[in-house]
């Protein structure tokens, strides 16, 4: 009776006051709560905007400094910071081992679904392990060294041609004209993962003669074409950049990122996306049909046998039962993966060799000394620094990499998190550790002659455990191959870079600001 009299009552009397309180007081009482020593979290350290909300991180991921601000909170508070009312970020390479390796690691968080394509969940973006494992189990073999070594070729012819187009690049007649090294290099990327992968590639190295037809035929009937036309970027890379911009707003809860997302396609709605999502799209549909049409043909008798490869990524998914649509989102999901990350991290080890021409002689004097086959490339020392200073400097993934503390909770050096705390290490924050790396932000690849244990540790530009990436043998074969094949053919010789320092936003695959790394040849 008296709760009625003294709370019911007069919230009834005032029905529309009541909505509008209602949430506001529950918002104030949630707030006093995460900033109360009641929060299991309370004794971890952090900035109070931090403790309040978690739109505090999303917006510093939407804005793109995600990883530099983890950065420095850890700087002000230590190696365990409160990144979120439940987010910690840890800088210590020590918890690396718990959080994503023993024990197969703990689970990614639900807003990795933000990732899913096309309704499905992809290797990616799946966050149950049970449903992930027979997806992966169907195509690991693909990344295996042996299955690798076996499919050389096919590396190699696509790393030819990101060659010749460089060449291209140092012709007379472009002397003084920026190349957009990025985008030859995503061409290279794409051109891998559709070929070795897919079972047919999809030609991105070769889409210049297509765009300077398109040119002709536009400058015949508007006049002289703009330096932009003649720079355009190879037709993936709107649903490449489509995705990657998928990275500042996944912390969003599912049902407010579909909102955010729906709207964000009407207001930056651009042909050109359009364009690549379809064509990507048409590109995909013909690669798993070839897959199905191959798999048919195998199992009828005197049925003429297709050239696609039953042992491809979309032939192993659909021979282990997987949908034609599921297959689909599977195939897009794996060039999105695969070239925003290898373009990424060889542009920027080329740029890096650009800016410092005593390295770049440094490793062909060594290509040409040691003649290395595809079974040496990766025990040349100095190549290798190479390809793993690049690695660790190039920031494909800087930002956290985030997983969910399991039901037992879990104790790192003496601080207790409680279970479904989201914890992770951001590779930018590791990277860049004076004490673990000296002298950080240099490129150095003699450091990497003699590495300690904690070096060793403490790089991931992979991720790690059951959930690093799926394709890092493939992706480090690509780099070694290609750096190998450039240097040799000394296609960088008196090249400069247009600039030092390649920017980017910390979105979580980094967006390089204004899609460029240019190149020029004196
Ligand atoms: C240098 C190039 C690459 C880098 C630096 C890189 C980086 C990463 C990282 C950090 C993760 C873990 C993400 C997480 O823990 O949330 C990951 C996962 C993944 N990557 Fe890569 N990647 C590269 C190349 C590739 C390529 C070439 C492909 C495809 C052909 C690929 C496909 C995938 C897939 C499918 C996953 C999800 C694995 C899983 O969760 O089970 N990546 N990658």
């Amino acid at each position: 009776m008296a709760i009625y009299t003294l709370i019911l009552a007069p919230l009834l009397a005032h029905p529309i006051l009541t909505l509008i309180l209602l949430p506001i007081s529950l918002l104030v009482l949630c707030s006093l709560y995460r900033v109360s020593s009641f929060h299991p979290l309370s004794h971890v350290p952090g900035p109070l905007i931090a403790r309040l909300s978690s739109l505090w991180l999303t917006y510093h991921a939407w804005i793109g400094d995600e990883a530099t601000l983890t950065k420095s909170l850890h700087e002000k508070y230590g190696p365990i910071v409160r990144t979120g009312p439940n987010s910690v970020d840890i800088d210590d390479g020590a918890a690396l081992a718990a959080i994503y390796t023993e024990k197969g690691g703990f689970v990614k968080p639900q807003f990795y679904a933000n990732f899913d394509i096309d309704g499905h969940q992809s290797i990616f973006s799946e966050t149950d392990p049970l449903r992930r494992a027979p997806r992966a189990k169907a195509v690991a073999v693909l990344f295996s060294t042996t299955s690798l070594r076996q499919g050389q070729d096919i590396i190699y012819k696509c790393v030819d041609r990101l060659v010749a187009r460089l060449s291209e690049g140092k012709k007379a007649d472009k002397r003084g004209k920026p190349l957009n090294l990025l985008n030859l290099t995503r061409g290279l990327a794409v051109d891998a993962v559709t070929s070795y992968l897919l079972g047919n590639t999809y030609g991105a190295l070769d889409e210049n003669g297509v765009r300077e037809e398109r040119i002709a035929v536009k400058k015949e009937v508007a006049g002289a074409p703009t330096m932009d036309e003649h720079e355009q970027g190879m037709s993936a890379s709107g649903m490449v950049d489509c995705f990657v911009a998928v990275g500042r707003f996944w912390y969003l809860p599912i049902w407010a990122f579909k909102w955010v997302e729906r709207f964000d396609a009407w207001w930056n709605a651009a042909d050109e996306v359009t364009r690549s999502l379809a064509r990507v799209d048409d590109y995909v549909t013909s690669v798993v049909s070839d897959a199905e049409a191959a798999i048919a043909a195998s199992k009828t008798k005197g049925e003429k046998s297709t050239s696609h490869p039953l042992t491809s990524y979309p032939a192993r998914l659909l021979q282990a039962g997987f949908t034609a649509a599921e297959t689909r989102a599977q195939c897009k999901d794996l060039m999105f993966a695969g070239t925003d990350s290898t373009g990424m991290n060889l542009a920027t080890i080329l740029h890096r060799l650009a800016l410092n021409p005593e390295y770049y002689q440094r490793t062909r004097e060594e290509v040409l000394a040691a003649n290395p086959g595809f079974d040496d490339l990766q025990s040349l020392p100095y190549l290798r620094g190479v390809v793993k200073e690049g690695l660790r400097l190039s920031m494909a993934n800087p930002s956290r990499l985030p997983r969910v503390v399991p039901a037992s909770g879990w104790t790192f050096k003496g601080t207790y998190f409680p279970p479904g705390t989201v914890v992770g290490c951001s590779p930018l924050v590791l990277h860049l550790n004076p004490e673990v790396f000296q002298d950080p932000h240099a490129f150095k690849p003699e450091r990497w002659f003699e590495p300690s244990e904690e070096m060793l540790r403490d790089a991931i530009p992979f991720g790690l455990g059951a959930r690093q990436c799926i394709a890092r043998n493939l992706a480090t074969v690509e780099l070694f191959c290609a750096v190998e094949r450039v240097v040799r053919a000394d296609v960088l010789k008196g090249v400069k870079a247009v600039k030092d320092k390649v920017e980017i936003l910390e979105w979580f695959n980094s967006k390089v600001v204004g899609e460029r790394i240019d190149l020029v040849w004196e």
